[in-house]
């Protein structure tokens, strides 16, 4: 048995990932300091590259700009419930203003001789005062609420149905992780935003007006001496919401890497554990972590900065009035009570001034987060189909691909490929791994376009077909089965109604899944687990088959479709496929070649091209690749 630790791998450090101990958070190679070069990516696999960068000073995200959309996109729907909520707020602010006002009466008329009579009229009017504030704040608490839940789902369901109509390269780009948490994370940041301005506007605007009337009415020499430092803020508040917005656009970059990296682990956990990974994942997540507090720790502080400038000029002013306005009441210039209103009302607007402060800090937090949402909002879908394409073609359609180009980002693929798959017979690709064979099923079924070249289905360029009546045409076993977490019949169903349970039986039956279904405690309700784990993997391919004979296309595509399953199931299942090809135009990629002998045409793909084409005893005749595979499958 090897030691502890022994054998195990030996925690890289990421060279985009800082790992600094002095955060509290201790990595693998803890204390050795060094900061980050880089920002932090959305994702930390090899693969990803940094998300469109916020902050990168583009006009079209600079504050005016995001809040005009917000209000354009999502606050306007809910004007006349904005409108609400501003009017109670309004009411709700203006109580303070008031309840300052009634402080001189309280002095210099209740508290002198013979005012023992306004005594109740002056506590009945502020305990009045009070249960209208109580009575505004739930009022207007529930409309901000109902207008914050309202916006965030809109926005999601927005990013949801754009992410949706993105193609493959978009989520090598962005992983699953860091596209939660924009949906989650970044909606949730904004969500706060309009209750935070429209609390600022109505309550806190209204009460600064009321209480500052209150206070000119007083004395307007003392309401310039309160306002004294006021112009000691102007610099630092401007130079504080930059930094503000750069550290809020980091610290949502680290939520989601964070978001990333826990994806991939809760996806990879049996992989850790049998790699003994668990200290190297551990590891590699503290290192995220340590990111993200390091920027959320300086956003909260400059957040916080701003109302406490404002506490220093709010003591400057409040000196200024104790040494003019103290003086003159000392000297009977003026009475008590016009101080004491004074000074309540100066008190009063504290509050407000902290908290319009912290709203430029807010505004920039969520504007950090709106930022992403747009720039998301506004990535090109890459769908150059359109909307309602070309009839489609009547009856079974044959494939022909013409000069078709395809490469991944910096990867060429197909190369020039060209070949005609009859309509209604079966036409088998086979070829060397890599040769492009499923990338041919990605251009077919639209999840990527030719770079180059036509692809016809039935004769018609599938450029003028929408993606939907496309797919329509295919019923698709692929080699990655995803599986939901939902029942059986769910996952076979997809969402098609109406399908009639002798129906449903026999494609069961076909699919090889009728003793599987019957094994199971709830049977066909009976949950396939997250991603189909409480399936085989054998299990799953049946699913994935079943799905594709209720799904009754007029052309099957078959990658691979039987390869997970034992050899009696495989017979039976390949039978129950070729009786549903019947009629149908089928292409088929396996690498087992005994379960292509008998296609009309096989096709054999190596770099991007076809380099042979035939029947099994043409092409075996030839002595070529397919020939010298063939020889090394049944070897023996
Ligand atoms: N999403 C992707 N991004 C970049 N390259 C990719 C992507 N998918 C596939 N490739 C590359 O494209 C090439 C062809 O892949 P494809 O899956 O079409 O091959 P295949 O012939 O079906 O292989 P196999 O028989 O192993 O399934 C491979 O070199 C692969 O690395």
């Amino acid at each position: 048995m090897p030691g502890a630790g022994q054998g195990q791998p030996r925690p890289r450090r990421l060279p985009h990932l800082s790992n600094r101990a002095s955060d509290g958070i201790e990595g693998p190679r803890a204390g050795r300091k060094q900061r980050p070069r880089r920002p932090v990516p959305e994702s930390d696999t090899p693969q990803g590259q940094p998300i469109d960068r916020t902050g990168d000073g583009d006009p079209r995200y600079a504050s005016r700009p995001l809040f005009g959309r917000l209000w354009a996109g999502y606050l306007r729907p809910h004007v006349w419930l904005m409108v609400m909520a501003f009017v109670v707020m309004s009411i709700e602010g203006s109580t303070l203003g008031l309840l300052s006002w009634m402080i001189q009466p309280l002095f210099d008329s209740v508290f002198a001789p013979g005012g023992e009579t306004s005594l109740i009229w002056v506590g009945l009017a502020i305990l009045g005062l009070f249960l209208l504030r109580a009575t505004t704040t739930v009022v207007s608490r529930s409309l901000l609420t109902i207008i914050s839940v309202r916006i965030a789902s809109a926005m999601q369901v927005d990013m949801l149905r754009h992410i949706l109509k993105q193609s493959g390269g978009f989520f090598q780009r962005h992983p699953p992780g860091a596209l939660m948490d924009r949906v989650q994370g970044d909606t949730a940041a904004v969500q706060g935003i309009w209750q935070t301005v429209i609390v600022a506007a109505g309550r806190d605007v209204v009460a600064l007006v009321g209480l500052f009337a209150v206070a000119i009415g007083i004395d307007w020499r003392w309401t310039l001496a309160a306002l004294v430092g006021a112009p000691l803020l102007i610099v630092p508040s401007v130079v504080l919401q930059r930094y503000l917005r750069r550290k809020s656009a980091q610290m949502r970059d680290a939520a989601a890497a964070r978001s990333t990296r826990l994806d991939e682990i809760f996806h990879g956990v049996n992989a850790i554990k049998l790699n003994r990974q668990e200290d190297y994942q551990t590891g590699r997540f503290m290192q995220v972590l340590r990111l993200l507090n390091r920027a959320y720790s300086k956003a909260i502080v400059a957040a916080q900065t701003m109302p406490a400038m404002i506490d220093i000029v709010t003591g400057v002013g409040f000196f200024a009035v104790l040494m003019l306005g103290g003086r003159e009441v000392a000297e009977g210039e003026r009475t008590v009570g016009e101080f004491m209103s004074f000074f309540t009302a100066m008190t009063l607007t504290f509050q407000p001034i902290r908290r319009l402060g912290e709203l430029a800090g807010t505004w920039q937090i969520a504007a950090a987060s709106l930022e992403r949402i747009f720039r998301l909002l506004d990535t090109d879908t890459a769908e150059t189909r359109p909307a309602r394409g070309a009839a489609l073609p009547p009856g079974v359609p044959g494939i022909a691909f013409e000069g078709v180009r395809f490469a991944y980002p910096g990867v060429p693929v197909l190369d020039d490929l060209s070949f005609t798959a009859e309509a209604g017979k079966m036409t088998a690709i086979v070829g060397p791994s890599g040769a492009g064979k499923s990338t041919v099923f990605h251009l077919l079924t639209g999840l990527a376009e030719p770079d180059a070249g036509v692809i016809r289905i039935g004769g018609q360029d599938a450029r003028g077909l929408s993606l939907a009546d496309q797919r329509a045409l295919f019923a698709t076993v692929s080699q990655d089965t995803a599986l939901f977490d939902e029942s059986l019949r769910e996952n076979i169903l997809m969402g098609r109604e109406g399908i009639a349970p002798a129906r449903l039986e026999a494609v069961l039956r076909a699919a090889h899944l009728g003793d599987v279904v019957a094994g199971l405690p709830a049977g066909i309700e009976s949950p396939a687990g997250p991603r189909g784990s409480a399936l085989s993997g054998g299990q799953r391919q049946r699913v994935a088959i079943a799905r594709a004979l209720i799904a009754d296309a007029p052309v099957l595509l078959l990658d691979e479709a039987t390869s997970a399953l034992d050899a009696q199931a495989e017979a039976a299942v390949a039978a129950a496929l070729a009786e549903r090809a019947q009629g149908r135009t089928t292409l088929v990629i396996a690498h087992r070649l005994s379960t292509v002998r008998e296609a009309d045409k096989i096709i054999v793909m190596d770099k991007g091209r076809v380099i042979e084409e035939g029947r099994h005893d043409e092409l075996i005749a030839r002595g070529g690749l397919y020939a010298g595979l063939h020889a090394l499958q049944f070897k023996g």
